[in-house]
């Protein structure tokens, strides 16, 4: 029986990340060996993988009604599509990727106008182009298979531009990066026409609710300590908090239950200031989502 809706998952760097994504949210997405359909454990949802850099004409055209995939890509292809949602993620990172323009590290190009007439490489062919037109530089834009860093290297580019997340690829061949071109994440897209329909629009909604509160779950934490009574009234001020701490008291106690969320990147300076004023029992938990 027909799905009500078709959604692409992106083959590739994207895949595991937002696989793990989906499974935070409440879907398991089974890919069964070769088959690019893969199984998901609600009824609504019919799942294909897709290139993340056909995702976006896929979607225009209503072959596939909402789907993930990079900005760049989308921006690449121009499509016309509905941005639903911007989920910050990339292949190792809850962090954007950057494209960027870069050159031998020894080099003595420097800025975008010492490419002029110079022989650049990459993935991004048409975005790239009308970047340079843009600025009225003059460059040669060759289509890249991939492993385009090796392309200076070995001397078939004088540069390219390339997505970079880690920056490990770009160190492990002495390039430099002279321009960043464009940040990118992941954002989940609908087609216009499918948008249009209440209940396919519904259950994209309801995608983009709990994959975005997913997403802020995961930089977040709960901590939950006891505090006595002398020192409450520090102890709440030194918290971070996306509301005002919980405080309860403690039975027959004069201590008193604090519990809060904190972003999980404070947390190690955190604890050790709550003990030296006198914080006991401190716990950190997970969370799974944040609405
Ligand atoms: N670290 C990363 N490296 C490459 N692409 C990334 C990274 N993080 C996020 N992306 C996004 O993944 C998409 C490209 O993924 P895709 O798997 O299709 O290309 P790829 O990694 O070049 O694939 P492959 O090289 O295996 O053919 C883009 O939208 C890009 O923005
Ligand atoms: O900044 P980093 O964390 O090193 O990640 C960026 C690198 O990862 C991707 O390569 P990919 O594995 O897709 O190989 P490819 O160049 O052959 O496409 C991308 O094309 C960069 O080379
Ligand atoms: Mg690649």
């Amino acid at each position: 029986m027909k799905k009500l809706l078709k959604l692409g998952i992106p083959k590739g760097s994207l895949q595991d990340a937002t696989i793990a994504l989906f499974k935070r949210s409440g879907w398991k997405i089974n890919v069964n060996g070769r088959s690019y359909f893969p199984d998901i454990n609600d009824e609504d949802i019919e799942c294909a993988l897709c290139r993340a850099q056909e995702m976006s004409i896929n979607v225009e055209s209503g072959v596939i009604d909402a789907g993930l995939t990079g900005k760049d890509w989308i921006a690449e292809h121009q499509s016309d599509v509905h941005v639903v949602s911007d989920l910050i993620y990339s292949k190792v990172s809850a962090k954007p990727a950057r494209w960027v323009v870069a050159v031998a590290g020894d080099s003595p190009m420097n800025t975008l106008e010492d490419l002029q007439g110079k022989t650049i490489s990459t993935e991004l062919v048409q975005f790239t182009r009308r970047f340079f037109k843009e600025r009225n530089i003059d460059v040669n834009v060759k289509f890249s298979w991939g492993a385009t860093e090796a392309k200076i290297v070995s001397g078939l580019a004088d540069a390219i531009v390339e997505i970079t997340e880690t920056e490990s690829t770009i160190r492990a061949h002495n390039l430099k990066v002279i321009h960043e071109i464009m940040q990118t994440n992941t954002q989940l897209i609908a087609n216009r026409a499918a948008w249009e329909i209440p209940a396919k629009r519904e259950k994209i909604e309801q995608i983009a609710l709990l994959l975005q509160s997913a997403l802020v779950a995961g930089r977040l934490v709960g901590i939950k300590m006891n505090v006595p009574e002398t020192v409450i009234e520090k102890i709440v001020s030194l918290l971070p908090s996306l509301n005002a701490p919980t405080v309860a008291s403690l039975y027959k106690s004069t201590w008193f239950s604090v519990e809060t969320i904190v972003d999980q990147s404070m947390v190690r300076d955190l604890i050790p200031v709550l003990i030296k004023e006198g914080a006991e029992g401190i716990i950190e938990y997970p969370l799974n989502k944040v609405l």
